[in-house]
């Protein structure tokens, strides 16, 4: 493949609602979107960066600069070029995953769209639709969050995942049991808790949760490991798993027994089928995250959902969940389920107008 060019795009995208996490408050989503241009077909990947550091040290400015400075340059030089070589040709840049893996499916895309071939077939694919689950931000008060799991739950989703953090953990969990019973429920505290809290999310284990995702730092893998050795509610981690050897270290020490998968957390797709088979050889399932992500994203994490080891529903949500207006045709709920896009590459295209009034920067990067 030749690469003629890549743009690196800033939109600002107004959330429905303002999403609230243990690392802040978002009401805008800031997102990079790569375009590369080769003769044959133009690929795109979405960076999941947050305009700051708050998840993990990437952030959109960064991701952007680093793209531009370092990492499309690197790829001038590599001979037939395709996915499979973009992670080699980065990789003596340190860090910076998210914006590695936008680059790389963005390359995926192009190859894929000029040969006809769908994401989802490329990766492994097995299932024509994913179940959903969603992710409920953290609420002002518990009516507030009752009615917003309400109102999800008569969307059709699938699995609720409560955002927690300490003082927003127990009660609001055994609101929800209280109110809607044994519906599908798990929480993520993104890191917010520490060791000395373990005793107290103990308290989370009699609430029949489908798991307790990453509740201390992303490198404290011991923690986990001994929260897991107290409770029977399965321990998920998401910032810790970084890459497939982070996985097969974060199993084998038993700090996890289920794995959030997202591809720009790992550098890309093709890492992400490699943590998929990691944590499939140990029996460890997994589900698909999520970054906010526009369509564009969205397509290829519902394509990734969609491989054998994705047994639990992801916080693939449909595109109304964040936006009013989807950058894409917006992907639509039936029946608890989100189709997986059958066209070339990632099968979904930016609208042009709706992408030029989002649009807050263009760079473009001849190669
Ligand atoms: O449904 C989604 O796209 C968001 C799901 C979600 O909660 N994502 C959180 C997370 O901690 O997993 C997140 C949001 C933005 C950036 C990073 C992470």
């Amino acid at each position: 493949m030749k690469i003629t060019g890549v743009e690196i795009r800033t939109v600002e995208m107004p959330l429905v609602t303002p999403f609230r996490t243990s690392f802040g408050t978002e009401t805008v989503r800031e997102a990079l979107l790569v375009r590369v241009v080769t003769g044959e077909a133009e690929g795109w990947g979405e960076c999941g960066a947050g305009t700051a550091p708050l998840y993990s040290s990437e952030y959109t400015h960064a991701a952007a600069d680093v793209l531009a400075r370092y990492l499309i340059p690197a790829l001038a030089g590599v001979p037939d070029l395709d996915a499979h070589r973009v992670a080699p040709a980065l990789a003596p840049f340190k860090g910076h995953r998210m914006a590695k893996a936008a680059l790389e499916t963005a390359v995926l895309d192009a190859d894929l769209r000029a040969r006809g071939v769908p994401f989802g077939q490329a990766l492994g694919a097995v299932r024509d639709t994913v179940p959903c689950g969603v992710s409920v931000g953290i609420t002002e008060s518990i009516p507030a969050l009752l009615d917003a799991v309400a109102e999800y739950l008569d969307a059709g989703y699938l699995r609720i995942k409560l955002k927690i953090e300490p003082g927003w953990d127990i009660e609001p969990v055994r609101a929800v049991r209280e109110r809607f019973g044994d519906i599908p429920l798990q929480v993520d505290a993104n890191t917010a808790y520490g060791r000395a809290d373990l005793r107290h999310l103990t308290g989370l284990d009699p609430f029949g949760l489908l798991l307790i995702e990453q509740p201390f730092a992303q490198d404290d893998l011991i923690g986990h490991a001994r929260l897991a050795e107290r409770i029977t509610t399965p321990v998920c981690l998401d910032e810790s798993i970084v890459s497939a050897r982070a996985a097969a270290d974060a199993i084998a020490l038993g700090a996890c027994q289920v794995v959030n998968i997202k591809p720009g957390r790992v550098g890309g797709h093709l890492e992400a089928r490699r943590i998929h088979d990691v944590c499939a050889a140990h029996g460890v399932p997994v589900w698909c995250g999520g970054m906010l992500e526009t369509g564009v994203g969205r397509a290829a994490n519902i394509a990734l959902a969609a491989l054998p080891g994705f047994l639990l529903p992801g916080d693939t949500s449909a595109s109304d969940r964040y936006y009013r207006t989807d950058l894409t045709p917006p992907f639509r709920l039936v029946d608890g389920h989100l189709a997986v896009p059958e066209g070339p590459g990632i099968g979904v295209t930016p609208i042009p107008e709706v992408l030029d009034d989002v649009t807050v920067r263009t760079t473009w990067v001849p190669l």
